[in-house]
């Protein structure tokens, strides 16, 4: 951006509907109350059915007529379930209007008539029955881009009181996505290992520059094996495949550590001297993270064209509640939807949006 040019304001948002039957239609009328008055402004992808009695809606035909609406309903772009939705029943019947929301969402972004996508979560195997061959968004998402092979999974959350003491947040960055532990463990020997790792981490380092602002991101990569292979002791694919990766990163001049002992490198005082952590496999990254941080967790897909963020947790089908009884306080033992996460991920996508609108 040229010295004193003033950015264009943001367009707004785009919620998908994810599974009816999950909490996120609960989750997102909960987003728009908390929103509406001082925004971020959003639009939803989905059917207004599925809101009827709980808030008000109204059907718009562009994203940009979001803004006009927003104090006063829901923005709409509305995107019908054939099929009547029952809160906690899968249904795979209603899975092309969940694909079709996403896809027309993704497209709004592509064509610049939103800011970014936050998707609310989809049950993976409903979609599958139902013909889906993508393992979630992140790489649906890609493949409609035209940039499928570069994304990254990145899962977030912030710093938190824990007692009187103040601890870090996390993010992780996954070098293998939605697969067997099996899988990702031969996805990640020899020079396909090598040159994996590498990869991840040049373009995680490029996405923390870019998305986050961080000048000179501070990346820890973990260990395979326990105690991080201990001398070739616990497994090899450190001394063979991490630590060759991370000389090679350390001479292009990337500040990398590791390969760390994954046991001990989320503690608070670890967390502290990282920016992210590049971890090996889906739960080596997702446990920690969940554990300190579903409630306000996200998850953002890096290195694609558009803004693509997530609540950290999923469908929750066991809690999903029809619109007659949303907002109604919990009884004794019931656990209700908690919108946080939906938030903390509409926030972040407004914030890496501004963030690529200035760069
Ligand atoms: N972004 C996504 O689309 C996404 C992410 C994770 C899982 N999933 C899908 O979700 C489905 C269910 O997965 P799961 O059961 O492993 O995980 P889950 O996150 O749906 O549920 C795990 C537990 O956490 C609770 N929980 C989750 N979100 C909550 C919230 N906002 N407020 C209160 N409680 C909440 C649930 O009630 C459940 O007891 C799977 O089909 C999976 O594919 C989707
Ligand atoms: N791997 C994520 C998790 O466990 O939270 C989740 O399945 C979401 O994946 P997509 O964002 O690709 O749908």
């Amino acid at each position: 951006m040229a010295l004193g040019t003033v950015p264009a304001p943001l367009p707004p948002l785009a919620v998908t509907m994810g599974d009816p039957a999950g909490i996120g239609p609960e989750i997102t009328a909960a987003l728009w109350r908390q929103t509406r008055g001082q925004g971020p402004v959003f639009c939803w992808y989905g059917d207004p059915a599925l809101m009827a009695g709980a808030i008000p809606t109204q059907a718009i035909t562009h994203p940009s007529q979001a803004a006009c609406v927003f104090a006063n309903a829901l923005p709409v772009m509305v995107v019908r379930c054939p099929e009547p939705v029952t809160p906690g029943t899968l249904d795979s019947a209603n899975s092309p209007a969940v694909v079709a929301a996403i896809t027309q969402a993704t497209q709004a972004a592509l064509a610049g008539d939103v800011a970014g996508v936050v998707t609310a979560p989809i049950a993976k195997h409903v979609l599958k029955a139902a013909g889906f061959s993508f393992p979630g968004h992140t790489e649906f998402i890609a493949s409609l881009t035209g940039q499928g092979g570069e994304e990254l999974m990145m899962l977030a959350c912030p710093p938190r009181a824990w007692g009187h003491t103040p601890q870090p947040g996390l993010r992780v960055v996954l070098a293998t996505i939605h697969t067997s532990l099996a899988s990702a463990v031969a996805a990640l020997q020899g020079e396909g290992g090598r040159a994996r790792i590498m990869d991840v981490a040049r373009r995680t380092v490029a996405a923390l520059k870019r998305d986050f602002g961080l000048p000179r991101p501070r990346l820890w990569v973990a260990g395979l094996n326990p105690h991080a292979g201990e001398d070739g002791m616990m497994g090899c694919e450190e001394r063979d495949v991490i630590s060759p990766a991370l000389e090679a990163l350390k001479a292009e001049g990337l500040d990398v550590e590791g390969p760390m002992p994954p046991d001990t490198m989320f503690t608070p005082a670890a967390r502290a001297r990282y920016d992210a952590a590049l971890c090996l496999y889906h739960d080596q990254g997702l446990i920690p993270l969940k554990t300190l941080g579903m409630e306000e967790g996200v998850n953002i897909t890096l290195g694609l064209d558009v803004v693509r963020t997530s609540p950290d947790h999923g469908t929750a089908f066991d809690i999903a509640r029809p619109p007659s009884q949303w907002g109604s306080p919990a009884q004794a033992g019931q656990r209700v939807a908690d919108a946080r996460s939906l938030h903390q991920a509409l926030l972040t996508a407004q914030a890496i949006a501004k963030a690529r609108s200035t760069h």
